[in-house]
């Protein structure tokens, strides 16, 4: 992992079994105070419902899905089409390609009004991204906490603040043996939005 060149060197926040890194201060304050205004006006967003043990139920907070054409990508149960890549995001896709040096198809786009908007536990795991994916997460907005548990002792946890501007890097083994989500919190908050840069490559 290439750190040198940024503020905070990071190291493996995972004990075992999987690739984390946190990059506080990736982007600039001013460039992700512009992201967050293209981002709240600019994209298509959408409240979506997803199937929960069988059941139809609305997601607790908007969502998009921008990428390379023609790839419908199967995500918790429900399709999506891509919108085309607009200039802003194919901005920040670069700017990601290069210190995660992957390279990406797709982005998956999370708007979380308030505290009560949330993603549940769960993994990136669809076959469609690899065993090992390399997953690029750029938040904006709202600082809420992230968390990590393992897959195979839930007991075992580990958890941060993702902050505006940051970028947290998911890498090897990590979708496998780790479950993520962002909690609900009662505390009264403004939006954040997330971005999460895939690679589908089948
Ligand atoms: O909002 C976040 O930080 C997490 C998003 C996420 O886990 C996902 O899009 O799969
Ligand atoms: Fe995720």
């Amino acid at each position: 992992m290439q750190s040198d060149l940024f503020a905070s060197p990071t190291e493996n926040l995972l004990p075992y079994d999987g690739e984390v890194f946190y990059f506080k201060s990736f982007l600039p304050k001013e460039d992700a105070n512009r992201y967050l205004n293209l981002l709240k006006q600019e994209i298509e967003w959408k409240q979506e419902p997803i199937k929960i043990f069988g059941k139809e139920v609305m997601q607790p907070r908007l969502t998009a899905l921008y990428g390379n054409p023609n790839k419908v990508y199967r995500y918790s149960g429900i399709e999506m089409l891509p919108l085309p890549w607009n200039d802003f995001l194919m901005d920040i896709k670069e700017r990601i390609e290069g210190i995660a040096q992957a390279e990406f198809t797709h982005v998956l786009l999370n708007y979380y009004r308030d505290g009560q908007d949330s993603m549940g536990w769960h993994r990136d795991n669809e076959l469609s991204l690899g065993k090992t994916p390399t997953i690029a997460s750029v938040s904006f907005g709202a600082v809420r906490e992230f968390q990590m548990r393992y897959y195979q002792d839930k007991s075992k946890k580990v958890k941060l603040p993702l902050e505006d501007g940051s970028l947290l890097l998911m890498s090897g083994l990590s979708q496998q043996f780790w479950e993520h989500q962002i909690p609900k919190t009662s505390k009264s908050l403004p939006a954040r939005i997330n971005l999460t840069f895939r690679k589908i490559i089948t």
